[in-house]
């Protein structure tokens, strides 16, 4: 299962960052891709003043673009994320399409990035966008597969609930930031695929120091066992991950966490 993680600069022009995107997919498709993954705000700059305008409906300019390549190119497509107006609200939304070109899953960013660290990085999605409601998982020629956007990956439950529904790999369109990307990035992609036995894929947009929010990049993929198995710098750059499925199911007999979980004194569940 072949992964291509599309680190893309996201420019002001909406148009020109969907091009960009259709030609690296492209490209992805052939070197091989499976899988190809957009960055959060993939087509919009992360910021709260661009959202609305930036933003799209259901089957928006953005998305239809996605769904016609996907299925002319026949491979997965996790379109990173845009944002979806809907009913006078604004959600941070992440689609999946199938080889087909329909759309498989939609994520609305559940957990809103609202935070103020000390000399560091300051932002409130609260102040524009609205909280999406549900556990994603999606399913694939290759298993299932789980789906959430950026801060959801800091709550472990949400990761532990989408691998009980048998997801084998988490994909994250992300943009973490110069404060909490150096301190936290890898160990969060590195411990929910630890805790849970999967593979995690978090995929940013490449750093632009001029910009009003400056993205950390080093898109990444981790294994069950906690490898990472690449990560990129700051730079534009597609990396490919070739993910051995097999290696969840021997991880998970060799190491049994989840079957080893004492349910009698604790649970975590769906409600
Ligand atoms: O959790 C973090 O540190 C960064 C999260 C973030 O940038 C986002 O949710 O957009």
């Amino acid at each position: 299962m072949r992964i291509a993680l599309i680190q893309m600069p996201v420019l002001p022009d909406k148009v020109k960052n969907i091009q960009t995107a259709c030609g690296k997919i492209r490209e992805a498709a052939k070197n091989g891709a499976d899988f190809a993954v957009l960055p959060e705000m993939f087509c919009c700059p992360y910021d709260n003043s661009c959202f609305g305008a930036y933003g799209e409906p259901e089957g928006g300019e953005a998305q239809t673009a996605l769904s016609h390549l996907a299925a002319e190119l026949g491979l997965y497509l996790v379109g990173g994320t845009v944002p979806e107006l809907s009913e006078g609200r604004i959600y941070n939304t992440s689609y999946v399409y199938g080889p087909d070109g329909r759309q498989l899953a939609k994520h609305r960013k559940a957990h809103l990035f609202d935070i103020d660290v000390q000399g560091g990085q300051r932002f409130r999605e609260s102040d524009t966008l609205s909280p999406g409601n549900a556990i994603t998982t999606f399913e694939t020629a290759f298993g299932t597969m789980g789906l959430c956007v950026c801060f959801d990956l800091r709550f472990e439950e949400l990761a532990r609930c989408m691998c009980l529904r048998g997801a084998k790999v988490i994909f994250v369109p992300a943009a973490f930031n110069m404060t909490t990307g150096p301190a936290h990035w890898e160990l969060l992609f590195r411990q929910r695929a630890v805790d849970n036995q999967c593979f995690t894929v978090g995929v940013s947009p490449a750093r632009d120091e001029q910009g009003s929010y400056v993205a950390y990049g080093n898109s990444i993929a981790v294994d069950p066992w906690g490898a990472v198995l690449c990560r990129a710098g700051a730079e534009e750059t597609t990396l490919y991950a070739d993910l051995d499925v097999e290696r969840l199911e021997a991880v998970r007999a060799q190491l049994p966490i989840l079957s080893a979980r004492r349910t009698d004194l604790y649970e975590v569940r769906e409600k």
